[in-house]
């Protein structure tokens, strides 16, 4: 049975109201009819173009959070110097994040921002790290890495021990990263500018645990002044699935991938987890809580155990796999 995927937020709780018919034991089938489309016209060039674009649409709403580098400070002692700049915080499920409730001026501009005390990302863009769970000393491959909101996370919940690797294909954005990094004061973190899809096994050894947060059309969405068409979407869930093939590949037996996107598009979300469960029969779905994340708005997806982040907050996808 195939089922015709939609592509729009709203069309989502009743594509939810359909997910008994669409699961069969635990293979998902969902329409996989459009995963061979063409991706070889699609150059790295276009990818770049419309990341670089999206450098231009952030909506500060969704970034009204901070999170602590708890390597350089503790929440509470940044706390108090930010309040004593009248920023007003309030706790979230995360000890060490923060959202900001009033400031007189951008929060990035402070002595404690430059000092790298602390990152500003959305809560939202919190979860994907916090599902993958980084243990010191592991070895952990971030495939799409820049500007570094997760890469950092990854690392300072590693206490600066075992090694991150994070890869960028775009060149300018591997400068934020790498400043973003520096700024953190982290010593476990390699960059790479290349293309993750040519990432080998052979030359790069395997992973414990992969982040894939892969490019969507996700910031296309929060811009309502940008046309998001269908042949977008269907451009970013080809590569998303080449991406997650490759992903894969390079986890160690027993290795853990989470794959995340900011795009709330079926097409992006469940469509590439059916296709990757459903084709290769080394790996299987590791169910996700979503009450491990108190205060979000957050559900599970069409594929129980992933998780859908709604708004108010930044909408998120979020799937964790395991390789057999
Ligand atoms: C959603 S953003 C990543 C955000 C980042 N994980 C963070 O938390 O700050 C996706 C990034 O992937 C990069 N990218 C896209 N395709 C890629 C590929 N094939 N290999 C490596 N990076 C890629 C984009 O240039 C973009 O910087």
């Amino acid at each position: 049975m195939g089922l015709k995927l939609t592509s729009s937020l709203r069309d989502i709780k009743k594509m939810r109201q359909m997910k008994d018919k669409i699961r069969k034991e635990d293979k998902i089938e969902l329409d996989l009819s459009k995963s061979n489309n063409n991706l070889k016209n699609d150059s790295n060039d276009e990818l770049d173009k419309k990341n670089d674009e999206d450098n231009n649409t952030v909506d500060f709403q969704n970034y009204k959070y901070i999170r602590v580098n708890t390597l350089q400070i503790t929440p509470e002692e940044l706390k108090k110097r930010l309040e004593n700049k009248k920023i007003v915080l309030e706790d979230t499920f995360l000890d060490y994040a923060f959202k900001v409730i009033s400031s007189p001026f951008s929060v990035g501009a402070t002595p404690e921002y430059l000092y790298g005390y602390y990152f500003m990302q959305s809560i939202s863009s919190m979860v994907p790290v916090i599902a993958l769970n980084p243990q010191k000393g592991e070895r952990i491959l971030d495939m799409c890495a820049a500007p570094g909101g997760k890469t950092t996370h990854i690392a300072q919940l590693m206490n600066n021990e075992g090694m991150v690797f994070a890869v960028e294909v775009n060149k300018n954005r591997v400068r934020s990263l790498t400043s973003n990094i520096n700024r953190m004061g982290l010593k476990n973190v390699v960059t790479m500018n290349t293309d993750s899809v040519n990432l080998k096994p052979e030359e790069l050894g395997l992973f414990d645990k992969i982040l894939l947060d892969a490019p969507c059309t996700g910031n296309a969405y929060k811009d309502s002044s940008r046309i998001k068409n269908r042949s977008d979407i269907l451009f970013c869930s080809n590569r998303q699935k080449e991406l997650i093939h490759t992903a894969i590949d390079l986890l160690k037996s027993g290795g853990e991938l989470v794959y995340s996107t900011c795009s709330p598009e079926i097409e992006e979300d469940e469509e590439v987890i059916s296709h990757i469960v459903n084709l290769r029969n080394d790996v299987e779905l590791v169910k996700l809580d979503k009450n491990d994340y108190k205060g979000l708005n957050i559900e599970d997806a069409i594929i129980k155990g992933t998780l859908k982040i709604l708004p108010p907050n930044e909408p998120f996808y979020i799937a964790k796999l395991k390789k057999l």
